[in-house]
């Protein structure tokens, strides 16, 4: 599956947003990629995630014990992509803003591929490998269905994107004036 097909996907179910959007990082964006109104969509969601299981299982080598999806964009694409590689699917959740796996035990050296639904900066991808490094797990890829850097996000292990998509962003004090003359929004759960 190709870019273009990717975000023909996310046209058809209206997830391609326009506006002033504050993201997770903080930065500032015209559009947002809005996965929930693709998610919905089993059949949608099943033909992505059957495409990006195909693509870790062509990139990365060996075993993989768990795919992991961080809360709440990462649950749905990690678990529909988790049913395509045959692992068991896990998530890690915020608890006073830090991800934790806190309803689940991970083995000492399990090999692990954590699934997201959008980069942007890879921040939440790294606090996830962070949260897992921790617990003795073995991060061996991450992978996502769209990563807005376009392959400019460094997360300290592969980054397996099924689409790369470059997509403005700003710093809160450097907007140009026609982002800044729209009310942000802030569709995200983190800080929630
Ligand atoms: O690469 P980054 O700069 O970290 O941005 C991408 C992250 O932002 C969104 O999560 P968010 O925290 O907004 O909440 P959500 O998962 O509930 O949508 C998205 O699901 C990614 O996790
Ligand atoms: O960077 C983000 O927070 C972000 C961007 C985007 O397009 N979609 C999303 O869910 N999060
Ligand atoms: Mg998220």
């Amino acid at each position: 599956m190709n870019t273009d097909q990717v975000l023909d996907i996310f046209r058809e179910a209206g997830a391609v947003l326009e506006g002033h959007f504050i993201l997770t990082s903080g930065l500032r964006s015209p559009v947002f990629l809005q996965k929930a109104r693709v998610f919905m969509h089993a059949d949608k969601t099943e033909k992505l995630c059957r495409a990006l299981a195909e693509k870790i299982r062509a990139e990365v080598p060996g075993q993989i014990d768990y795919v992991v999806g961080p809360a709440i964009g990462g649950l749905i694409p990690a678990y529909e992509t988790s049913r395509h590689l045959g692992v068991p699917a896990i998530w890690v959740e915020r608890e006073g803003g830090v991800f934790r796996l806190r309803r689940f035990e991970i083995e000492k050296g399990a090999r692990v591929v954590t699934v997201e639904d959008i980069v942007t900066t890879g921040l939440s991808i790294r606090e996830t490998i962070e949260c897992l490094r921790d617990l003795g797990a073995e991060v061996v890829a991450a992978a996502c269905i769209i990563d807005r850097s376009a392959g400019k996000s460094d997360v300290g292990v592969p980054l397996i994107a099924l689409a790369e998509y470059e997509v403005p962003a700003y710093p809160a004090d450097q907007l140009p004036p026609e982002l800044a003359a729209i009310p942000p929004v802030k569709p995200g759960s983190r800080n929630i």
